[in-house]
């Protein structure tokens, strides 16, 4: 286990990733296996240089120099040529704003995610999960991936907008945001941003479906403005009640636009993909879902799990925080230094790249003994608090840490114990399946074979 000392009297260890090209630098490492190539960095340094071009970009390893970037909001802002393509999608939301306006907007935002809000989104979850289960027909392969990313599309869709119009802006979401998350992505990595300008078929489909989503959004707006239904419990009549304590401002129509845009984009795939993920690890982890049905046999004696239930799933949510351990959907984020600053001993100009990456984090030998094998009781309370501080960080932290943290987790636990109490999900022998590194980290299709239990 590594030691925390005081980081100015630490001697940090620095390195240069190896593998680099004169012109590439690291690039095509990057672009071919970024998972393990980030993954190797650990073993040569604190705080990896690499070079994605002619930028040298720094990845911090160690937990200490991860947590001073994320805690130092104002220094290592969000940006970058990432955040400049993501921005025509998000609009200026949460995820895209800078540093002083982000804290406005938090303010504004945070409402809607307090703890009796998720309550009631927790009705959506209860209804979603309750169908979810039901729906299937026994020994007949379904594609888990598509069902949590049908599952956690309607849980959202309710949760921000529970109108008449939900079947509608469910279908819609369904349809488009896949397309629109995989564009976006597709920009996000094209050095030149001249792929999104191309007359390809990919672009029309894309510039077609974030329409369409924007076209949804603006509806969902006018709707609920043309109602006087006040608060319905949804995440959009707390947008639109929220108020900064410090100004007393409100949002606009367009700052809730965008605000809704971030959710959706945020909260779908993410948890989906860490749903996904799940399922694939208990089916390789025979005990671990022979103690996963016991615990939900136990607490729910055979009925739907509700909201109250969620505090006595303990081994259900280890199983999903172990899951999220090891294919933390979002794998690597970055930040981008506002001023000249050091890190680790090294200075830093204005303007430098730092990516932070949680999938290396959360394999690191030095953090996690057996970093590969899934071990849901690594969680338990006595056995976390072995772990080093700073080490597990699939939501982020800081200021910027994911606001959808424990909506997230509700609908995950809710999830499993749901699907968990009706069917046992047994792989198919044979099925290969790869971590897909894009804007979170998927699976790709899994088929698996729904037993009823
Ligand atoms: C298991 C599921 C999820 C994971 C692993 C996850 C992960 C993350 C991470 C790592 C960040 C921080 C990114 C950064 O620092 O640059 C983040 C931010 C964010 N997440 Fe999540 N997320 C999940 C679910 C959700 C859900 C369900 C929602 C909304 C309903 C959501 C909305 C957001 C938003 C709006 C931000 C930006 C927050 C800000 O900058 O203030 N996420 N998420």
């Amino acid at each position: 286990m590594r030691t925390a000392q005081h980081p100015a009297t630490r001697h940090w260890r620095h390195a240069v990733a190896p593998g680099g090209l004169p012109l590439a630098g690291h690039a095509l490492l990057m672009g071919r296996k970024p998972l393990q190539f980030l993954a190797s960095l650990p073993a040569h340094g604190d705080l990896v240089e690499l070079r994605l071009g002619p930028r040298p970009v720094y990845l911090p390893c160690h937990p200490e120099l991860i947590q001073q970037v994320l805690v130092n909001a104002r220094v290592y802002d969000t940006g970058g040529p990432v955040k400049e393509k993501a921005k025509p999608i998000l609009g200026n939301g949460l995820i895209t704003s800078d540093w002083a306006d982000h804290r406005r907007q938090r303010r504004l935002v945070q409402p809607a995610f307090h703890t009796a809000r998720i309550a009631k989104y927790a009705e959506v979850m209860e209804r979603e999960c309750e169908a979810e289960s039901t729906a299937w027909t026994a020994r007949r392969p379904i594609d888990v991936s598509h069902e949590m990313l049908a599952l956690t599309a309607r849980v959202t869709a309710r949760a921000l907008f529970s109108t008449d119009m939900a079947p509608h802006a469910v279908a819609e979401i369904q349809h488009c945001l896949p397309i629109v998350v995989e564009g976006a992505y597709r920009q996000a990595i094209d050095p030149t941003g001249l792929l999104a300008k191309l007359p390809l078929a990919a672009n029309r489909g894309f510039d077609d479906a974030l329409a369409r989503l924007n076209q949804l959004i603006d509806r969902m707006i006018d709707d609920y403005k043309a109602s006087d239904d006040g608060d319905r419990g949804d995440v959009l009549s707390a947008l639109f009640a929220a108020q900064d304590d410090e100004t007393g401002g409100t949002m606009s129509d367009q700052e809730i636009h965008d605000q809704v845009m971030t959710l959706l984009l945020a909260g779908i795939e993410t948890t989906a993909s860490a749903l996904t993920w799940t399922w694939f690890l208990l089916g390789r982890n025979p005990l671990a879902e022979a103690a996963l049905h016991a615990e939900v046999d136990e607490v729910l004696g055979g009925r739907a799990p509700r909201y109250a239930d969620v505090p006595r799933l303990a081994y259900t949510q280890r199983v999903f925080s172990e899951a999220l351990r090891l294919f933390p959907p979002a794998w690597l984020f970055t930040r981008t230094t506002t001023e000249t600053t050091e890190l680790g001993g090294r200075r830093l100009p204005p303007a430098s790249d730092v990516l932070i990456s949680p999938y290396v984090l959360h394999r690191d030998p030095a953090l996690f003994p057996r970093p590969e094998s899934f071990d849901p009781d690594r969680w338990l309370p006595e056995r976390a608090k072995e772990v080093t501080r700073g080490s597990y960080l699939p939501f982020g932290g800081g200021s910027r840490k994911c606001i959808g943290d424990v909506f997230g987790m509700t609908e995950a636990t809710l999830t499993l114990a749901a699907i968990a109490g009706r069917w046992r999900m047994r792989p198919i022998p044979g099925t290969k399946i790869r971590p897909r590194p894009q804007m979170s980290l998927t699976a790709g299709p899994l088929r698996m074979i729904p037993e009823p239990r």
